[in-house]
């Protein structure tokens, strides 16, 4: 099983755990939009990195950001895999594309 694969099936537990002992618990209590902001401000914080940080605050940041996109997917009810068919499909798209390119 991937890293994020394994993430999510963690957080899909921890959602029901004890805000008091769980930050995705306590994430999930303060509401969905908390739980977007949290995306928001993780994103914004990656770019910063990407600008002017470190490549250690990059690999930081991107791991908050994917980690807070992984507790908003689940509140909202997508799975990762759906994300990955998504990802998938626009390889099959884009490759056909290039094939079809190709071919002119
Ligand atoms: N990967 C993470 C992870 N990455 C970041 N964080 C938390 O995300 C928060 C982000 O920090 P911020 O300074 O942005 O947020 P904050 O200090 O809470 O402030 P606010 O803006 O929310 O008020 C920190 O509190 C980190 O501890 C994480 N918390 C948990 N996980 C994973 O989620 C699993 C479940 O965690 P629990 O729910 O705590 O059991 C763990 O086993 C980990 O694998």
């Amino acid at each position: 099983m991937d890293t994020l694969t394994r993430l999510e099936a963690t957080i899909a537990q921890r959602l029901f755990a004890s805000p008091d002992e769980s930050y995705v618990a306590a994430l999930k209590a303060k509401g969905l939009g908390k739980m977007a902001q949290k995306v928001g401000e993780e994103a914004v914080e990656t770019v910063i990195a990407a600008m002017s940080g470190s490549r250690e605050e990059l690999v930081s940041e991107s791991a908050d950001l994917l980690m807070h996109l992984l507790v908003l997917l689940q509140v909202k009810d997508v799975p990762l895999a759906d994300v990955m068919a998504e990802l998938d499909r626009r390889e099959g798209v884009s490759g056909l594309e290039e094939k079809a390119s190709r071919s002119e």
